[in-house]
């Protein structure tokens, strides 16, 4: 190790952090160990091969504007607001030991009296319950190991923007894994994310620091403004790297409209509706065998495929069938 620095962003934007810690490790100066601490506002991260509509409730977070990201790691979906802090640390894949870096954050624990165990490959818990979820990266040459923290987050949220909606689908890919979670504030009372903060670089010192050098800490340095960061922003914020790389599933949608039911049956693969059955009881048999060209090669998103069909040219009695389809793709959010 030539030496050691901490970055903390101040920026609450998932994609934009996630930018900067994707530049951290594409750029990593040779010898360089660096922590990065970062918050998020409402969001959900999703793991390099999860489907994000089997992950979480995509209509209610499109309803109340929680971003949905999707991170460089595997693993499963986590919850951030501004009552989660995350960390990661990226260094040259000599100096990674995921001991020493674990050993940072149980330190960080200590500092406030909280005692905290590693469960399994990837958690820490406190009292059996989890705080901390974490990922890992390995490139050629530089290895990430980050993870989260829950100080003071709202739990309900966590809670229901991870549960997705009741649609049946049968899919491949990760899956979470669902835990008992809790917050630190449970065990320190007043605790914050900025005392979280503090201790995280005390801890950070002590295990990294050379010579007793103090370790030089950057808060929102001039090069979070790189060309190269905005060029992964563009990435991170697309809807191709968001969903579009989401695995193959199948997945099934049902109503009971005045005029009959319908069953849509999609598959889907790389957030493209590759092919669809479409079963009803309507007596307008003629107007559902019409149905699937309307459906077919498009994107599986609900804004765009309503509009779609509200757009088609047809009059009458199946005009509004066909509205009636679109509202209910919309209200469905998918
Ligand atoms: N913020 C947060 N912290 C800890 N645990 C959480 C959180 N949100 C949800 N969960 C719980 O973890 C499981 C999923 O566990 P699972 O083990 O499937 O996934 C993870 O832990 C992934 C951690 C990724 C960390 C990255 C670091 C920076 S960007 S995101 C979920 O169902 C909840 O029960």
């Amino acid at each position: 190790m030539k030496r050691a620095r901490i970055v903390i962003s101040t920026g609450l934007d998932p994609w934009r952090n996630l930018s900067i810690e994707e530049y951290l490790v594409r750029q990593l100066e040779k010898g360089v160990v660096t922590l990065f601490l970062w918050k998020n506002d409402k969001t959900v991260v999703i793991g390099k091969h999860q489907n994000p509509w089997r992950e979480c409730n995509m209509s209610l977070l499109e309803k109340e504007h929680v971003t949905l990201a999707r991170r460089m790691t595997g693993g499963g979906a986590v919850y951030h607001g501004l009552g989660n802090i995350n960390f990661s640390f990226v260094m040259p894949k000599e100096d990674y030991d995921v001991k020493r870096q674990m050993e940072v954050i149980l330190n960080m624990c200590k500092k406030l009296g909280i005692e905290g165990q590693l469960s399994g490959r990837n958690d820490i818990t406190v009292d059996g319950k989890k705080f901390s979820g974490n990922a890992f990266y390995h490139g050629s040459d530089v290895s990430l190991h980050h993870g989260t923290l829950l100080v003071n987050e709202n739990m309900t949220n966590l809670g229901k923007y991870l549960t997705a909606s009741k649609a049946k689908m049968r899919s491949k890919g990760v899956e979470s894994v669902k835990s008992r979670v809790t917050n630190l504030s449970n065990y320190y009372e007043g605790l914050d994310t900025d005392i979280i903060t503090q201790k995280c670089i005390e801890s950070f010192q002590e295990a990294y620091s050379q010579n007793s050098m103090e370790i030089p800490i950057e808060i929102d340095p001039v090069w979070f403004h790189k060309e190269a960061i905005n060029k992964l922003y563009e990435k991170n914020a697309s809807w191709d790297w968001r969903f579009g790389k989401g695995a193959k599933f199948d997945i099934l949608h049902e109503i009971r409209f005045p005029w009959g039911e319908v069953q849509l049956h999609f598959n889907v693969k790389n957030a493209m509706i590759k092919d669809v059955a479409i079963y009803s009881d309507a007596l307008d048999q003629e107007f559902i065998e019409e149905l699937p060209v309307f459906f077919v090669d498009k994107k599986y998103e609900a804004k765009s495929l309503a509009n779609h069909l509200k757009e088609s040219i047809i009059k009458g009695r199946q005009k509004e069938m066909m509205d009636d389809l679109a509202m209910w793709i919309l209200e469905l959010g998918f």
